[in-house]
């Protein structure tokens, strides 16, 4: 608990003092005043030398005036074209509702910008594919794009990859859910026109980690059960999921996203069993087997940062080799934590990092890194949001509500 009330001071209340910055550090610019902003950029921009955060914009510039008063913003323009078009801003954040991401991504790379925006990169597969194979990005000194998936890259959910090998899973289960209180029925996340719906919000999380642990793609979404609203602007958007996923090999990943869960916060989990080995044991009766059977889970796969844990559980048993009938089972339990590399250990020893950085703080690392051309320990390509998007778009043809509609290039200019 201590520890715990220690990263939350350290993070939000009472954060260091932001770091000097090097003479080419890279100027961001922010697209609208979003509440996931602090946490996406601003915080960790404190501690990283080479990010300025130069320049926001919001629909309404009184709104943005007091963002960027609020959280140290140098300056403030009329529109986020402006943001765009200036050519002392390197990068664009984009922290827009999900139908935005497209037009806004399109235009910030027309222009020549990297571009770190937020996930769900896009409204569904189509628009992943135009806008992962954009023409720019293939030019040399290409603009860099990422799919804010900061999960990826915090040390507890490497750590977590790295213990499983892929080939052994039988079946992996990924789950979360926000209490009822939290996301209002006029959320933007719950809104069609924007592209809402619980699994662009928190379903993704749960499809991208089914596929990076399997370390495939899914040959089919099985089912996938949906609640949804049937009017207003809501209607077309799930406000909870569970979508079943077969991968090659026949192995079972169910993704469950909840946006209207109970009264408390109940923290998410990634559990993943193994296919049951049989062990060697000579000091066993010809007659008998040794089977052992690992489940591994990951709680708190989101936001790592705050609180996670991982739990090994191997259940031993002795059976009758014909029969099966048990003769003798036990269990036994190992927990890891990896709040830094060096926490995680092993080959992850040394990597950069520090024990109050998020996993936001751990994605601007490697952004900046790739944007430097400097090698980066992990990346998320294009490619892999693509496939995250066939899987969303999978899963909403399977629950009728059909893939999301995004606003095509020209949307969101003035946010409509
Ligand atoms: N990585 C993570 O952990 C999280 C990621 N997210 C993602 O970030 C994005 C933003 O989420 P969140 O911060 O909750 O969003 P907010 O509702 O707080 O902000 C969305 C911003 O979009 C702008 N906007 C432009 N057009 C519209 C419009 N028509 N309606 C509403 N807003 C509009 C507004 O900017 P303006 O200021 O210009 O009015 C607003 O500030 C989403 O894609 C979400 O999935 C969200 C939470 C956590
Ligand atoms: O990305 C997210 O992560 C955590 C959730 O609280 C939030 O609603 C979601 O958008």
């Amino acid at each position: 608990m201590g520890a715990f009330i220690s990263r939350i001071w350290h993070i939000f209340i009472s954060p260091a003092a932001p770091v000097p910055k090097s003479e080419n550090a890279l100027k961001f610019g922010i697209l609208g005043a979003a509440r996931i902003v602090p946490m996406g950029l601003i915080v960790p921009a404190k501690s990283h030398p080479e990010v300025i955060v130069q320049a926001i914009a919001a629909r309404d510039r009184t709104r943005a005036e007091a963002f960027a008063k609020k959280h140290g913003i140098p300056e403030v323009k009329d529109s986020y074209e402006e943001i765009i078009n200036d050519p002392t801003i390197n990068c664009i954040y984009i922290p827009l509702p999900n139908a935005f991401h497209y037009p806004w991504a399109l235009r910030a790379l027309a222009a020549g910008k990297h571009v770190l925006l937020e996930k769900p990169s896009v409204s569904n597969a189509a628009e992943a594919v135009t806008l992962f194979s954009h023409s720019s990005l293939s030019l040399p000194n290409a603009p860099v794009i990422l799919e804010g998936f900061h999960f990826q890259f915090f040390p507890s959910w490497q750590l977590f990859r790295s213990l499983i090998p892929s080939t052994e899973i039988a079946y992996v289960s990924s789950e979360s859910q926000l209490p009822a209180w939290m996301i209002k029925d006029d959320d933007i996340s719950l809104n069609y026109k924007l592209a809402g719906g619980a699994m662009m919000n928190l379903g993704v999380y749960h499809f991208a980690a089914l596929r990076l642990l399997f370390g495939s793609e899914p040959e089919e979404c099985v089912s996938c059960k949906s609640d949804s609203f049937t009017e207003g602007p809501q209607k077309g958007c799930d406000f909870r999921s569970h979508a079943t996923f077969k991968f090659p090999g026949g192995g079972i990943g169910e993704a469950k996203c909840d946006l209207k869960g109970g009264k408390m916060y109940k923290v998410d989990f990634t559990t993943v069993r193994l296919h049951d080995k049989v062990i060697p044991t000579p000091s066993l009766p010809a007659s008998q087997e040794q089977i052992k059977s690992r489940t591994l889970t990951l709680w708190g796969m989101m936001h790592g940062i705050l609180w996670h844990r991982i739990d090994i559980i191997d259940t031993f048993t002795i059976r009758d080799s014909t029969t099966k009938a048990v003769v003798k089972t036990w269990k036994e339990k190992s927990t890891r934590k990896a709040y830094t590399f060096d926490e995680a250990g092993g080959e992850f020893t040394g990597l950069k990092g520090g024990k109050d950085w998020m996993s936001f703080r751990y994605q601007l690392e490697e952004f900046v890194n790739r944007v430097k051309g400097r090698e980066t320990q992990y990346w998320i390509e294009g490619e892999e949001s693509v496939r995250t998007m066939k899987m969303v778009d999978l899963a909403y043809e399977k629950n009728g509500l059909g893939a999301r509609v995004g606003m095509g290039e020209v949307g969101g200019v003035k946010g409509q």
